[in-house]
């Protein structure tokens, strides 16, 4: 299937041969002298969003923890596994599906929640949900994003109907709020709630440190939030309840701050400006944001509130991987935040190993942090992953190249898992296991 802008997307059964079709669709715009929309290598695509993103933007989306050992191991972590193909094993006719929670992708790749896409480019959300669509990839939907989930889902569902897009939740302090989110994730079509773990408080990010800016502060990526009634009801109680304000001090920036707040609540200028709501907000979702109290036991309050599959993300622990499975949940996701977290973090790849001899194929086990290409991809599910979550890469074609940008990164990535697959040896996805690697520590 060819999108009118030119770039191919697929389905199932055309899955099999976007390898060529992707490169002879490149080969042939070049010969009349198109470029493609986004860099294929990501440096040079890293490079191209950092010139199009503003500081405090560029900041926020590779920014990592501490001294970013984690966000460099995580990506160092897929050199020390090397593919050994093997030849004349008639690889033709190649199947990149994957079965995941009764459902067939077409491909093995997710995208991983990521919040506050308007940094990367104003209506970014539903831009990337929509290239998503377009390829028949999930889409997780993020707490923090800058869209209500209905609008995303909405600009999906104009896409492709049937197009699959989860819901990631952070457990908030109040349990009204998580269950009011979930039951509006259900309604509007998402198939699966990601609880992220590894965020009860956000990490120690010294590239937003040093510019005091962190987006929700902002009200930017609070939507979710703002658009919720149990949340509007929250930011009521605490207006009638307030005491005098304190005085913050009339600076340019404050000025700017506030404009920004205003901008981004829901509801008329005058309205906002008269009631002070918007301020209350950003206030009120500051103190709810998240439940460091959390343990295993409250997992059963989401269990008994949704019948979709619940997919915990941020697990690294083997142990907290069978805990996973005794608790009873769908899919466990061994994720470092992309490092945003914890700085000397083990590697997500070096930690996937152990998750899945721990879960021992009860559970599936999912996969983020540091894919940044279809190798990369092959690796991952050769470990263990049963799909694999695209992360900073689609935030970065996203601020490149819109929505197109946004579907030709996913193309191209998919494109080098087929041609990876196919030139190693495998021909079904599915099948790849270590036994395609040799790896060294
Ligand atoms: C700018 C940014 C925002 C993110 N926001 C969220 C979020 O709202 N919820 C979440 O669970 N993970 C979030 N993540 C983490 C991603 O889901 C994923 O784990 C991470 O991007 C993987 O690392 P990589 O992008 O370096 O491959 C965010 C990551 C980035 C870069």
């Amino acid at each position: 299937m060819t999108a009118n802008d030119g770039t191919t997307t697929f389905t199932t059964d055309l899955a099999t041969s976007i390898g060529r079709a992707a490169q002879s669709a490149v080969y042939r715009a070049g010969v009349v002298g198109r470029r493609p929309a986004v860099p294929v290598a990501f440096p040079d695509l890293e490079r191209a969003a950092r010139r199009r993103l503003s500081r405090v933007a560029y900041a926020y989306i590779a920014g990592s923890a501490g001294l970013e050992r984690t966000d460099a191991a995580d990506t160092a972590a897929f050199g020390r596994h090397r593919i050994v193909p093997r030849v004349l094993r008639d690889v033709s006719d190649r199947d990149l599906s994957i079965e995941l929670f009764g459902r067939t992708l077409p491909t093995p790749l997710l995208l991983a929640p990521i919040g506050v896409l308007e940094l990367a480019r104003r209506g970014g959300d539903a831009a990337a949900a929509r290239a998503a669509a377009a390829h028949g990839m999930p889409f997780t939907i993020s707490t923090q994003a800058s869209a209500p989930m209905e609008d995303v889902a909405a600009a999906m569902d104009a896409t492709r109907p049937d197009a699959p897009r989860w819901f990631q939740l952070y457990w908030s302090s109040s349990r009204e709020l998580v269950a009011s989110l979930v039951a509006r994730a259900e309604a509007c079509g998402c198939e699966a709630i990601v609880v992220t773990l590894d965020t009860h408080v956000l990490g120690w990010r010294p590239r937003d440190l040093a510019l005091g800016y962190l987006p929700f502060s902002r009200g930017l990526g609070i939507a979710q939030y703002t658009s919720d009634p149990v949340f509007r009801g929250l930011v009521q109680e605490r207006m009638s309840a307030a005491g005098p304000r304190e005085h913050t001090p009339v600076t340019p920036a404050a000025v700017a701050s506030f404009a920004s707040i205003v901008r981004h609540h829901p509801g008329g200028l005058r309205e906002s400006l008269r009631s002070g709501e918007p301020l209350a907000a950003v206030e009120t979702f500051l103190d709810v944001f998240a439940d460091p109290s959390l343990g295993w036991d409250d997992l059963a309050f989401l269990r008994e509130r949704t019948r979709l599959p619940i997919v915990l993300k941020g697990v690294l622990h083997p142990d907290d991987a069978r805990r996973a499975v005794d608790a009873g949940v769908d899919a466990v996701q061994v994720s470092t935040h992309g490092g945003r977290q914890i700085d000397g973090e083990v590697a997500a790849l070096d930690a996937l190993p152990a998750v899945v001899a721990a879960v021992d194929g009860r559970l599936p086990v999912l996969f983020d942090s540091g894919v940044r290409g279809g190798a990369d991809v092959v690796i991952a599910l050769a470990l263990g992953a049963r799909a694999v979550a695209i992360g900073r890469p689609y935030a970065y074609a996203l601020a490149v190249a819109g929505e197109r940008g946004v579907r030709e990164l996913l193309r191209n990535v998919v494109a080098e898992l087929d041609i990876t697959l196919g030139l190693a040896g495998v021909r079904r996805a599915a099948d790849l296991d270590d036994t395609v690697l040799t790896s060294r520590r």
